[in-house]
């Protein structure tokens, strides 16, 4: 192996022994036995007397365990004493030059929703963000969310100047509200640039889990914090969902049928905790639904063969966007804002499924939740969602795809269509059975549209059970990432 280049060499007393340590150019601190990769472990450091006191994290031993439970890094101070003056002051002077050149976030504006998942996001950011970030020396404006949608209100006014990146300690939904409070704002162009970071507080924690496993890294508070601190960024595609001047944009995913109203409607059950999913999904395998209607999406390369080519009605649906209208009184957003991606879609080359379906689901990354690998082959910025799509299953069938859902196994069953769509329009209809019962459509976790019948259809939402024209924008978000 190469030997790299020695910033740095000195004696130092660490405890309670004289030994040397070093200081490589590419940033490894060792001393005695021990030795530190900056980049990857080192928050900061202080200096008392003669004392530098590293702040760093650590693979935990087996069996140790902090910071929301299920982490493998702990906290960790390490000790180094100079032996002189000049030594100190040469050894901070070139710590914090290879600290400051690593562009790690200094100002982060933080949204703590105390509401989301176990309640326990206050007392998650006290004990196990808080620590990390002031080790890292991190300044940051905290912000409890106090209603829905309040993480929405906030960023649409927000300075963000004054900020190096936008935290959501929460489930999927705040981060969600974020995104959407970014890209209504008069400067969405220049707005949407500031880094995302999703540390798991909530219920779904789907693109903190995403992120996190992309680099093999189990879906804790420790794990997620450090590759905010560390300042790594990846870019995210975002899907813009619309109904004629309505619009959502979404980053996870979106549900129609079977996984939509095992989500949405096992709500019922939520005093069952994490396990109303399996008792509800398996009341609703049992009595199947299948729903009519269609999709009419753009394949990826390498998908052209799924669906029929469009026929002259369908054609005249593409030419006339304007014809997906939103129904009278629903919320609109501004005229200005971003408006989503500039694409034309009548030079598309469109394909059409008819249903009935079982189920619809689209995923623009590869984890729904921390236990649902949804889409296995999902990418964060292909700029395209993955669609996996059941048309008819037996039960059993079924039930033996649904315990797959957690390693992904499920898309390799032969009753799933998998593939991948650059752009895609939903025509949702009744149920098979019952024309008078409609559906729901769920995004991101939230309901985007319900139909006649559906559960709790009485309430309001931002669209319509209709046609809805969803465009992908390749990385147009940044998120905070470990790699
Ligand atoms: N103080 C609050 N009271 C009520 N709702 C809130 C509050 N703060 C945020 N919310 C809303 O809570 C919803 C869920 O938030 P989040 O995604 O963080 O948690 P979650 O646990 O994943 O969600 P859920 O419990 O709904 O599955 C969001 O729609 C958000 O607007």
């Amino acid at each position: 192996m190469e030997k790299e280049e020695c910033l740095l060499s000195d004696q130092v007393h660490s405890n309670s022994h004289t030994t040397e340590a070093t200081l490589s150019a590419g940033g490894q601190l060792r001393w005695g036995d021990r030795r530190l990769d900056i980049e990857k472990q080192v928050l900061g450091f202080s200096v008392e007397g003669f004392k530098i006191k590293i702040r760093a994290v650590v693979e935990a031993g087996a069996g140790i365990c902090c910071c929301g439970g299920q982490s493998t890094l702990i906290r960790k101070t390490f000790v180094l004493e100079l032996l002189s003056n000049d030594s100190l002051r040469i050894w901070t002077q070139k710590l914090q030059e290879y600290l400051d050149s690593l562009g790690r976030p200094k100002r982060l504006f933080i949204f703590v929703n105390p509401y989301g998942g176990k309640k326990s996001a206050s007392i998650i950011f006290q004990n196990d963000v808080k620590p990390l970030l002031d080790d890292a020396k991190v300044e940051y404006t905290v912000q409890e969310t106090k209603y829905q949608l309040h993480a929405k209100e906030v960023v649409q006014s927000l300075d963000l100047a004054k900020y190096d990146g936008i935290i959501c300690v929460s489930g999927d939904g705040v981060l969600v509200e974020v995104l959407n409070g970014l890209l209504i704002r008069e400067d969405w162009e220049n707005a949407i640039r500031i880094p995302l970071g999703a540390v798991p507080a909530g219920t779904g924690n789907g693109m903190a889990k995403s992120l996190l496993d992309s680099n093999g890294e189990p879906c804790a508070v420790s794990n997620a914090t450090l590759s905010i601190i560390r300042g790594h960024k990846r870019s995210l595609d975002v899907a813009t969902m619309s109904q004629g001047e309505t619009r959502f944009f979404s980053m996870l995913m979106l549900a129609w049928g079977l996984v939509a109203d095992i989500d949405i409607e096992s709500e019922k059950y939520r005093w069952m905790g994490s396990a109303r999913l399996d008792f509800y999904g398996l009341q609703r395998i049992f009595g199947l639904r299948r729903y009519n209607g269609s999709v009419i999406f753009v394949p990826a390369l390498g998908y052209e063969s799924y669906g029929e080519p469009l026929d002259l009605e369908n054609k005249i649906m593409i030419d006339d966007e304007s014809e997906m209208k939103s129904e009278d009184g629903v919320v609109r957003d501004r005229e200005y804002g971003y408006q989503g991606p500039e694409v034309d879609i009548k030079s598309l080359n469109w394909r059409k499924i008819d249903g009935p379906f079982v189920s619809i689901w689209l995923h623009n990354v590869p984890w729904g939740g921390e236990d649902t690998r949804a889409a296995p082959d999902a990418e964060f910025s292909d700029g395209c969602l993955d669609l996996i799509m059941i048309r008819d299953c037996p039960k059993l069938a079924l039930l033996k795809l649904m315990t797959e859902l957690n390693n992904g196994g499920h898309v390799k069953s032969p009753y799933v269509a998998y593939l991948k769509v650059k752009a895609f329009i939903l025509q949702p209809g009744p149920r098979a059975d019952d024309p008078t019962k409609a559906g729901i459509i769920d995004v991101d976790g939230e309901v985007l549209a319900r139909g006649k019948g559906a559960y709790k259809c009485e309430e309001k939402t931002l669209m319509s059970y209709d046609k809805l024209l969803i465009k992908v924008d390749q990385g147009l978000a940044t998120l905070f990432s470990p790699i």
